[in-house]
């Protein structure tokens, strides 16, 4: 079988949400353009207006649906995984900021699917027009699904019914990490995973002892010949993070903690990506959870992809912030490779 290998930069798409009612600053207009995939910001700072721009791989304005988002952004990554090229795509943005929106949708209409459930009806969609046109070299298929949640560091299995914290494991000091006894279901339809996900989507809002976990979705495919020899193994991951914010006062020492912990580990995550574009010998992977499961992805042989969720009603300078860290992380080089992959 032919090895695919390229280098490739972490894709970053900025989505900006649509207004809502509430806190406006108007000390500053942020402007989107589209054709130039830039966004630029007016400011006025010490009596004086300033303007900053930032220029991503792709932006997308308020009107923006699911759909565009889908097609430019996860489309390419199931054409890739049919020839055993992992992905890996995680939201980042402020609370609120529309994070599970571009992920998982609102129930509200079909043209509102979220990006995982758009994902698994192309891919059998594939599947199946694959299946129809083969005749002698027969390839088949076969999707598993994990889901899972991370809080604390803690990993929690949304598909087991035991509340037990899993292990992230490395066999080699240089592999990449996997999630030890993780349930891995084999799913055949589409109304299958959306059954999965949605028992996965009630284990999480149930789980009330932490309010803020990341989301994760893994989808892997394998592929075997008629005598039952794999030929191809790939996964798509979908991360849904914790939102970015600050620490208040008068919250429950508890959430305190929990919000001390979300931050350490996207402070782990931008860590790494900054050692990487510095070069360094020594990736701090292993300060986190977040970043051991993120080590493939981030200078690893995935293929990678960064929507920011981008709300403007927030604070100025948490917008420079997270446009700051966006810019970083598109810096980051993958040296992509279709290979088997063990995760
Ligand atoms: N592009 C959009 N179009 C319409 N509604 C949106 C959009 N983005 C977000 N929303 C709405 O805004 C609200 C907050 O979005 P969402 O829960 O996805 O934010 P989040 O970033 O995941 O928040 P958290 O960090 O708290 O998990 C929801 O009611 C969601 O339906």
């Amino acid at each position: 079988m032919e090895q695919i290998n390229f280098d490739e930069f972490i894709r970053v798409i900025i989505r900006k949400k649509p207004l809502t009612q509430g806190k406006d600053f108007n000390d500053f207009k942020v402007y989107i353009n589209q054709e130039d995939n830039c966004i630029m910001i007016k400011q006025s700072q010490d009596q004086q207006e300033k303007i900053y721009k930032y220029n991503f791989d792709t932006v997308f304005d308020e009107t923006s649906t699911q759909q565009q988002i889908y097609k430019n952004a996860v489309s390419p990554l199931i054409q890739s995984l049919f020839q055993g090229i992992s992905a890996t795509l995680w939201v980042y943005g402020q609370q609120g900021s529309g994070k599970t929106y571009t992920l998982l949708g609102s129930d509200d209409k079909d043209e509102n699917l979220g990006l995982i459930q758009l994902s698994i009806f192309e891919l059998f969609g594939k599947i199946k027009s694959i299946n129809c046109i083969q005749q002698t070299n027969h390839e088949e298929f076969i999707v598993y699904i994990s889901i899972y949640t991370l809080s604390n560091e803690v990993i929690n299995d949304m598909l087991s019914n035991d509340n037990i914290s899993l292990k992230v494991k490395q066999q080699n000091q240089d592999d990449y990490f996997y999630i030890e006894n993780i349930t891995k279901l084999k799913i055949s339809n589409e109304q299958e995973f959306l059954d999965a996900l949605q028992k996965g989507i009630t284990k999480k809002i149930q789980n009330k002892k932490f309010l803020n976990q990341y989301f994760f979705v893994d989808i892997y495919l394998q592929s075997y010949d008629k005598n039952q020899i794999l030929l191809k193994s790939s996964f798509l991951r979908f991360i849904d993070f914790i939102g970015c914010q600050r620490q208040r006062k008068n919250i429950p020492s508890d959430y305190q903690r929990e919000i001390i912990q979300a931050s350490i580990s996207l402070c782990a995550f931008n860590r790494v990506i900054s050692q990487i574009q510095n070069f360094n010998a020594h990736i701090p992977y292993r300060d986190s959870q977040l970043t051991k499961l993120m080590k493939s992805s981030l200078g690893g042989n995935c293929r990678a992809l960064m929507i920011c969720n981008l709300n403007i009603q927030q604070d100025i300078d948490e917008i420079h912030g997270l446009l700051r860290c966006a810019r970083c992380a598109q810096e980051v080089k993958n040296f992509v490779q279709s290979k088997f992959f063990v995760v």
